[in-house]
């Protein structure tokens, strides 16, 4: 049974009143360990010292930073199986998954950021003969970094590695399901020699908890989270009282738009991975399939045999290529926009229940849905799940409305052989990132973020450090 403690100014600590909550595996549903909780006072000594931790850690050299930020990025992937094993436990995905994905990338989060901090350079502008302005880049401070369950170290060092490489100091709350992998990421900090107090990270919940107190501390400059946009929502409004600064990473309903004449294989292949890899739980997942009518019968025939065929199961097994959701409550939520999408009229061609044999986790069948329509809430809102719908198109105009048709505006799929029809189509979809043929194809110093009720600003590259850095204009008369 593992005790997962919070990490504060170099010491793993418990909650100074003790309280606690149960960690559980979804796969087994077996509780693995217990949490410490945080609350008011973890939050307010963690806050305490990163803001003393910043004094120093703001004023060190891009060279130092990132010499540490490549030992961590080493002792990550010297860590791999471990690591994997943790995130596989805490999350009910699978093993091979962890170890292709999650880790790797988390390791390569530092790196890049690593190297990128040190090329980083700013603006000069020369009013001739009268002055000279350029910029300094300096970091801002204190960063409260809130993290999802969905991928839970990928997407904590994807904010991390930037916000320390800039010179800044951070507390972490991580996802409450999905404690583990943070807590080792603290141990490897320390063991790369990152300064104690540099990085915090408190246990807990959201709302009225460590969440929320960390967003509304009035010594915490910025935060950075990615979540369900409804916490966007309740994080703008308590950070509002301290103008904090925010970047939001948040929901997404993605369309992914097939036409007809598209490679067909690559098309299927991309598609049940976009729907069904780590059990449907990535924002990027593409959940509304659109497909043109010529295709359209082919396209859900071929789609329904293979989800047929993904091994749901053990996540441990490494022939498994669906494991658990993430929680029973999940579960439950999903199932329950299933079952109303079947009382709107949808036919549930695969899937749509829990699988027999694998009823002690929270396991759940790929699941393609026909006959609905933009009305319906199974195209309008979030599952998070193993779920897409699948509907006919007739006309570029037709498919740009129905995909543009949503509150969110994460990403968007497009599959084409056609290359001025896929210009034409990116430059009107509501998205802030496009795919064209392929799909989580990822260049790190690109931008990466929502429109819309998607997300609030972009990571990744300059954008991160954009966000990570306060520009000073220092104008100098000739
Ligand atoms: N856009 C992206 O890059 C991206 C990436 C991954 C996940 N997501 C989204 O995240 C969601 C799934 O993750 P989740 O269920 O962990 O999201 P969530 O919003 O429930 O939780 C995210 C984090 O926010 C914390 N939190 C919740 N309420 C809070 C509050 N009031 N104040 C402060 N913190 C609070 C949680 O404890 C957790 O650490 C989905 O909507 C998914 O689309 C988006
Ligand atoms: O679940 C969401 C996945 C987000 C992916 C990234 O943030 C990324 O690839 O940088």
């Amino acid at each position: 049974m593992k005790q997962v403690l919070h990490f504060i100014d170099g010491e793993f600590v418990p909650s100074e009143d003790g309280r606690t909550f149960d960690n559980i595996n979804p796969a087994t549903g077996e509780r693995i360990g217990t949490v410490a909780e945080g609350g008011r006072a973890e939050i307010d000594r963690a806050v305490r010292a990163a803001r003393r931790a910043f004094r120093t850690w703001g004023r060190t050299t891009a060279q130092e930073r990132a010499a540490i930020l490549h030992r961590i990025a080493n002792l990550i992937e010297e860590n791999l199986e471990e690591l994997a094993l943790l995130e596989t436990q805490d999350t009910g995905k699978p093993l091979t998954l962890s170890k292709s994905l999650d880790i790797p990338r988390s390791a390569y989060n530092f790196r890049f950021f690593a190297d990128f901090v040190k090329g980083l350079s700013t603006e000069t502008f020369e009013m001739e003969g009268v002055a000279l302005n350029y910029a300094l880049r300096r970091p801002v401070g204190v960063a409260g970094l809130i993290s999802p369950w969905n991928l839970p170290l990928f997407l904590l060092t994807w904010k991390v590695a930037p916000c320390l490489a800039a010179g800044n100091t951070c507390v972490i709350k991580p996802a409450e399901l999905t404690p583990m992998t943070a807590t080792k990421l603290a141990e490897i900090c320390k063991q790369a020699g990152l300064p104690d107090g540099v990085l915090n990270v408190v246990h807990g919940f959201g709302p009225d908890a460590a969440g929320q107190f960390l967003t509304e501390h009035e010594d915490v400059d910025l935060i950075s989270l990615t979540g369900e946009t409804t916490t966007g929502k309740a994080v703008m409004r308590s950070a509002a009282n301290t103008l904090k600064r925010l970047s939001f990473e948040l929901g997404g309903k993605n369309p992914n738009i097939v036409f007809a004449d598209c490679d067909f294989e690559d098309a299927i292949a991309t598609t049940v991975r976009s729907s069904f890899v780590n059990q449907g739980e990535v924002c990027l997942c593409g959940s509304r399939i659109y497909v043109e009518r010529p295709l359209y019968d082919k396209f859900v025939a071929a789609l329904v045999d293979r989800a047929r065929q993904l091994k749901v199961g053990d996540p441990l097994d490494a022939a498994t290529d669906v494991g658990s959701l993430i929680s029973e409550e999940h579960l439950a939520r999903v199932d329950g926009f299933v079952r109303r999408a079947v009382e709107e009229g949808g036919r549930v061609l695969v899937g749509g229940r829990r699988p027999e044999h694998l009823k002690a986790g929270a396991f759940y069948e790929p699941t393609v849905i026909v006959d609905v329509d933009e009305t319906c809430e199974i195209t309008q809102q979030e599952v998070f799940g193993p779920v897409v719908t699948v509907q006919p198109f007739d006309t570029e105009e037709e498919v740009v409305r129905l995909a543009n048709n949503t509150h969110y505006g994460l990403s968007a799929t497009l599959w084409t052989s056609n290359l001025k029809r896929a210009h034409r189509i990116a430059g009107e979809l509501e998205a802030g990132v496009i795919w064209v043929n392929t799909w989580f194809l990822r260049d790190l110093r690109t931008p990466f973020g929502g429109m819309k009720q998607s997300g609030i600003g972009r990571e990744g590259g300059v954008h991160s450090f954009e966000f990570f850095t306060e520009l000073k204009n220092v104008c100098i008369k000739l």
